[in-house]
């Protein structure tokens, strides 16, 4: 674990849906320049954490801690303005605006004057939102409006980018992409990244570190590489799952 005081901090949270307890004890650090990542079987709480972490569901117990300030029972608003940006499982662009509309969306909180060098920066990452800057977001690919949400949380210049599950749904060659985009703006802009996944494999070889939530609670935690390695975590998530 790297030393210091983390960026992102979840301590002890546990999340209700009404009587049922979806999310048990979590504890979580994410550190500045870091990419960590969660991974967890269907329903095991991924989505919850994240969530959570954004304000609704609110933790009924415990402290999120994001940049030395407690967040936990702040609404999501005044979460989402203070450098988080998340981009949602399901990749919910807004699909009847462009492409173009969408990035404007995402920098509406930010200074007019970064937006051309922002914008510049989401066309470079991915080329193919520059080509299809004028149409409509709900008719792109998958792997296009993954790419869609991806920039237009970029747009609003996080210090921390929290994606849920941007492999899902997607081939494995536009899966590669993304993560080699997560990959680059971590390494060369120092983005720090907290990240929820099934795809096991891509997310903990992209990860410095990660961890694993079975029913609510975290089971396992080390560097990405040791948790690759293990058995528990080769059985049960990478077995037959997606290369
Ligand atoms: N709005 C809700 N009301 C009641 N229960 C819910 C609600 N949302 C989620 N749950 C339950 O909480 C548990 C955790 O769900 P969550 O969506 O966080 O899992 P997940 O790990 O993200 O799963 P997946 O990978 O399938 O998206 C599940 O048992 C789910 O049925």
């Amino acid at each position: 674990m790297p030393a210091g005081e983390p960026l992102l901090a979840v301590r002890g949270v546990e999340t209700f849906y009404g009587k049922i307890q979806a999310l048990r004890g979590v504890d979580i650090e994410v550190h500045r320049g870091e990419i960590v990542t969660l991974i967890g079987a269907n329903g095991a709480g991924k989505s919850t954490l994240m969530m959570t972490i954004c304000g609704n569901p609110q933790a009924r117990t415990g402290q999120i801690v994001y940049n030395g300030q407690d967040i936990t029972s702040l609404p999501t608003h005044d979460i989402m303005s203070m450098s988080i940006a998340q981009s949602p499982e399901g990749r919910r662009v807004f699909p009847r605006m462009t492409v173009m509309e969408n990035l404007q969306m995402g920098a509406i909180l930010e200074d007019e004057k970064f937006f051309d060098e922002d914008l510049r920066k989401v066309f470079e990452l991915f080329p193919r939102l520059k080509e299809r800057r004028a149409q409509r977001g709900g008719t792109l690919s998958g792997g296009e409006q993954q790419m869609l949400a991806i920039g237009r949380a970029l747009m609003s210049r996080p210090k921390l980018l929290l994606l849920d599950e941007p492999s899902l749904g997607l081939a494995p060659l536009v899966v590669k992409q993304i993560f080699e985009v997560i990959r680059e703006l971590n390494a060369n802009e120092g983005l720090t990244v907290f990240l929820v996944e099934q795809n096991a494999f891509h997310a903990l070889r992209l990860a410095h570190r990660g961890y694993v939530m079975v029913n609510g609670a975290i089971t396992m935690a080390g560097t990405g590489r040791e948790l690759l390695a293990r058995d528990e975590v080769r059985s049960a998530y990478l077995e037959g799952g997606v290369h």
